[in-house]
């Protein structure tokens, strides 16, 4: 069986015909692996996620899911394949309790009653605070929790693969620190995980597996245990 889940290859994409954004990208995310993508800002890291969902069509190449291409399934059907797409933007609904965003998230299954509960229950034992709050309003958590119900709305439909768009985004260090090791915990649990980050040097301590772009074009790829020294490999400082 190969380890091969999400795949990109030979992608050329863009916002504009004739203007490519990532021109021939090839990205393997690895089964029950982190794999972050790093790049310059603006050198279309959020855009790779994009096309990967579907929000965005590929010029030319593939996206292929557990060996099947899936350019041809529009975005919101792509969940039942198994993708999901985590935001930069949180999109939980504040004035709703916690668990009843969690229970959005059952729409696909939204008449198998015993199904939404255990899904719930999963994600309370995965975030014990999430059950704490379970009656409070969203709005009323820390930006770290509300990021925790995102994604645990987002588990509800059981995706083997998540693209995870700068998820500390806004974040102080304290939660972000909450949500990479919520990161860590789902790849643990088995999940495969494309991470967009600004936050390379958090990115690299949780990635596995690393690619750096450059011009919209592959640059570096290899394990994160690789990448120890930033200046040599980056243009940071
Ligand atoms: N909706 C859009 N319409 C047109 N151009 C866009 C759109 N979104 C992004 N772009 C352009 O595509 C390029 C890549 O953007 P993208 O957000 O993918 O970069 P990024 O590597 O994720 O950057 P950052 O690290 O700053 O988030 C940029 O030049 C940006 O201006």
């Amino acid at each position: 069986m190969t380890d091969t889940v999400l795949e990109l290859r030979d992608m050329s994409v863009g916002y504009y015909r004739d203007l490519n954004i990532l021109s021939d990208l090839n990205l393997i995310a690895r089964r029950g692996q982190i794999t972050t993508i790093l790049g310059a800002n603006g050198v279309g890291k959020s855009t790779a996620l994009k096309a990967a969902f579907g929000f965005l069509r590929p010029f030319q190449g593939d996206v292929v899911l557990g060996g099947k291409s899936i350019i041809d399934i529009p975005t919101f059907k792509r969940i039942n394949e198994g993708l999901a797409y985590i935001p930069q933007q949180p999109g939980v609904f504040k004035d709703m309790t916690v668990e009843e965003n969690l229970e959005l998230g059952a729409w696909t299954f939204r008449r198998d009653t015993a199904q939404i509960k255990r899904k719930i229950e999963a994600n309370y034992q995965r975030f014990p605070i999430l059950r704490e709050k379970r009656k409070q309003a969203t709005g009323e958590l820390s930006g770290g929790q509300q990021r925790m119900v995102e994604i645990g709305r987002t588990l509800m439909a059981e995706p083997q693969m998540l693209l995870v768009d700068e998820p500390t985004a806004g974040l102080s260090k304290i939660l972000a620190q909450e949500v990479y090791d919520m990161l860590t915990g789902l790849r643990d649990e088995g999940l495969t995980i494309l991470l967009v980050d600004q936050e390379i040097r958090q990115a690299l301590k949780i990635a596995d597996y690393v690619y750096v772009l450059e011009l919209g074009r592959n640059k570096f790829e290899g394990p994160a245990s690789e990448f120890t020294d930033l200046e040599k490999a980056f243009w940071v400082a």
